[in-house]
């Protein structure tokens, strides 16, 4: 059988007082996938476990067949890019921040950046809506803006496999849809895999083939928006009531959230 282009098997990671357990999980090149699940369930510490930021205390991963351990660092860094949620921002201009993007296929004497370095970092800065502040320092630029210079430089890496904690978690609702949109496009016009931590329930059924919900540690439930989002499967996990409907246009699942206000004007209206 051929082996799928990130296969993570048995994969068990966490801290003292805490561990992520039991992970076997696939993505099909080409594929965008999200992670779901409440807050505490271990999204995050996946992706720690993934980039080796903790240890691995089970299990294996491999990307195209080959076990990520055995990746050099630069290897590594040209076939996988990482958007977390803290972007770290020195005192570093824009510019220079997303150029560290294209480090990996720097050669060893090799100081300065390329022309087609620079054109690269541009273009991504111009697609994520930042090339307006490349002059200005990381630190001058407001969380949203951060969110979208950390995604240019993943991008500026030219990765095959990019995963994102939480991407549009500081954005707007037109930059939530922008960077969406470019992600989706990239996806589709260049096969990159896109696996993207979540919690807008609506954004991710809009935007993902397969959703993967964690819950307490473990890897609840994963398969179609259709098949993740029903109510009973929110219900049992995140402990709260929804109304799912069919989204006419996109026939995606919508999740409507369910007050203890509405609940209270439902009963007096009826
Ligand atoms: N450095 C750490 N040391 C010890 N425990 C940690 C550490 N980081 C996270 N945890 C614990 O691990 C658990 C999972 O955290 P994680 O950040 O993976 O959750 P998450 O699903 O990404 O949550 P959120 O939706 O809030 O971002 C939590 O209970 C958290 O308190």
């Amino acid at each position: 059988m051929k082996p799928s282009f990130f296969h993570i098997e048995n994969f068990s990671c966490g801290y003292p007082g805490f561990k992520l357990s039991g992970i076997n999980l696939s993505l099909e090149k080409g594929s965008f996938s999200g992670i779901i699940g409440p807050n505490g369930s271990g999204k995050t510490t996946l992706f720690r476990g993934i980039t080796s930021s903790i240890a691995t205390l089970e299990g294996r991963i491999f990307l195209k067949g080959k076990d990520l351990q055995l990746f050099s660092l630069k290897e590594r860094a040209r076939k996988m890019a990482i958007v977390t949620q803290f972007t770290d921002t020195d005192q570093i201009s824009v510019e220079d921040y997303v150029l560290m993007g294209r480090m990996p296929y720097h050669h060893r004497f090799q100081f300065f950046e390329s022309k087609n370095d620079v054109e690269k970092a541009h273009k991504y800065m111009q697609l994520t809506d930042v090339f307006k502040h490349k002059d200005k320092l990381m630190t001058e630029l407001s969380g949203g803006e951060q969110q979208r210079a950390a995604i240019a430089r993943a991008l500026t890496q030219e990765p095959e496999l990019l995963l994102l904690d939480e991407p549009t978690s500081h954005l707007d609702i037109t930059h939530q849809v922008r960077i969406l949109d470019l992600l989706h496009r990239l996806n589709q016009e260049m096969g990159l895999t896109v696996l993207m931590v979540i919690h807008d329930l609506n954004l991710a059924s809009e935007y993902c083939d397969q959703l993967v919900l964690f819950n307490e540690g473990r890897l609840f439930t994963q398969g179609t928006p259709e098949e993740v989002l029903t109510f009973d499967t929110i219900e049992k996990v995140y402990k709260t009531p929804v109304i799912t409907r069919t989204n006419p246009y996109s026939n995606k699942p919508v999740i409507f959230l369910v007050s203890e206000k509405m609940m209270k004007q439902g009963g007096e209206n009826r």
